[in-house]
């Protein structure tokens, strides 16, 4: 039988998060140490340890089936590969910066300067859009010093907190792109293979909506069900349980992550009592 080969991030931002986005679909990965190609007892996968900048060709040769990736990657690199479901996590954006001290914050400011990146197929184009002459430095690592030590006049990185930029003296000045981590596919899948893709993004996708998701309990007088429902933001039409107290009910329900703090308040003042918000863990439709 075919097995998936999926592709992660030996070490780095990417690692963890999904390692655990795939612990949470029931995969059970064994954790040999310094293990750069691991099996998976309980699912037709096998996973390969590799570094995140070689995946894309990886999955372009049909070396490795799938993977997780920066979006901003698969950008920076062109590869013939396809995108099959964001993953929210590892968000960042790859964005233009200079000394903080520089007035001049539009892109015209780096016309004819240097410019320091990781990223140069990425800034290339985005110069080439805007109609800026620039030489494009290009560094693997610490591009956010560069203008510190004479190396560049600005810089074109990975942010996300800002705090790199802000502890090496530089502002942001232009977003370049968006970028989380995807799960990606290379385009030599024989049927099988596809078949053990969709049962995982099943499973990727019932632990998205759960983590999306919070499960809300709280006690009604009866008299007050409609105006309580009525503000409820759930995705379906509550459970109503009868409660041993006389005239009360305890209603149920799935409410987006998020929404609840919006409607706190009126939930109370519809006559909502004993709110319960618990997560869940699991979530098919
Ligand atoms: N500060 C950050 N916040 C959120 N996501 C980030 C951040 N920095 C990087 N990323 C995302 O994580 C990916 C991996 O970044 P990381 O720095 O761990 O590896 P790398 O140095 O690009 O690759 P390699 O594994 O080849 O050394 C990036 O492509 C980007 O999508
Ligand atoms: O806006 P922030 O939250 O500060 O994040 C941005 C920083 O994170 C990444 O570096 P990383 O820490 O991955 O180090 P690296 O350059 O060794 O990859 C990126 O290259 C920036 O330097
Ligand atoms: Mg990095």
């Amino acid at each position: 039988m075919s097995k998936l080969k999926i592709a992660i991030q030996k070490s780095g931002r990417l690692n963890e998060d999904s390692l655990n986005l795939l612990k949470a679909c029931g995969i059970a990965i064994d954790n040999g140490k310094d293990q750069l190609k691991v099996a998976v007892a309980n699912f037709p996968m096998e996973i390969l340890y590799l570094r995140n900048s070689d995946i894309p060709q990886y999955l372009e040769d049909g070396t490795v089936d799938i993977a997780i990736v920066g979006e901003n990657l698969l950008i920076e690199q062109q590869k013939q590969v396809e995108i099959v479901e964001k993953l929210g996590f590892s968000k960042c954006r790859v964005s233009l910066a200079v000394p903080k001290d520089v007035e001049d914050e539009s892109i015209n400011y780096l016309n004819n300067k240097k410019i320091a990146t990781s990223y140069p197929v990425t800034l290339k184009a985005f110069l080439d859009q805007n109609n800026i002459q620039a030489e494009i430095h290009t560094i693997s690592g610490s591009v956010e010093i560069a203008p510190n030590i004479g190396l560049a006049d600005g810089i074109c990185d990975i942010v996300s907190s800002g705090n790199t930029l802000f502890r090496n003296g530089l502002k942001e000045t232009q977003v370049i792109l968006q970028s989380e981590a995807v799960l990606v596919k290379s385009k030599k899948l024989n049927a099988e293979q596809e078949e053990i893709l969709d049962k995982l993004l099943f499973r990727i996708k019932a632990v998205q909506k759960a983590k999306n998701s919070k499960y809300i309990l709280l006690n009604v007088p009866n008299d007050k069900i409609e105006a309580v429902t009525k503000i409820l933001p759930v995705l379906k039409s509550p459970t109503i349980l009868p409660l041993a107290q006389e005239g009360w009910s305890s209603l149920h329900s799935v409410i987006a992550e998020g929404e609840f703090w919006d409607v706190i308040d009126s939930l109370k003042t519809a006559g909502a009592e004993d709110i319960l918000i618990v997560p869940i863990d699991k979530m098919v439709s």
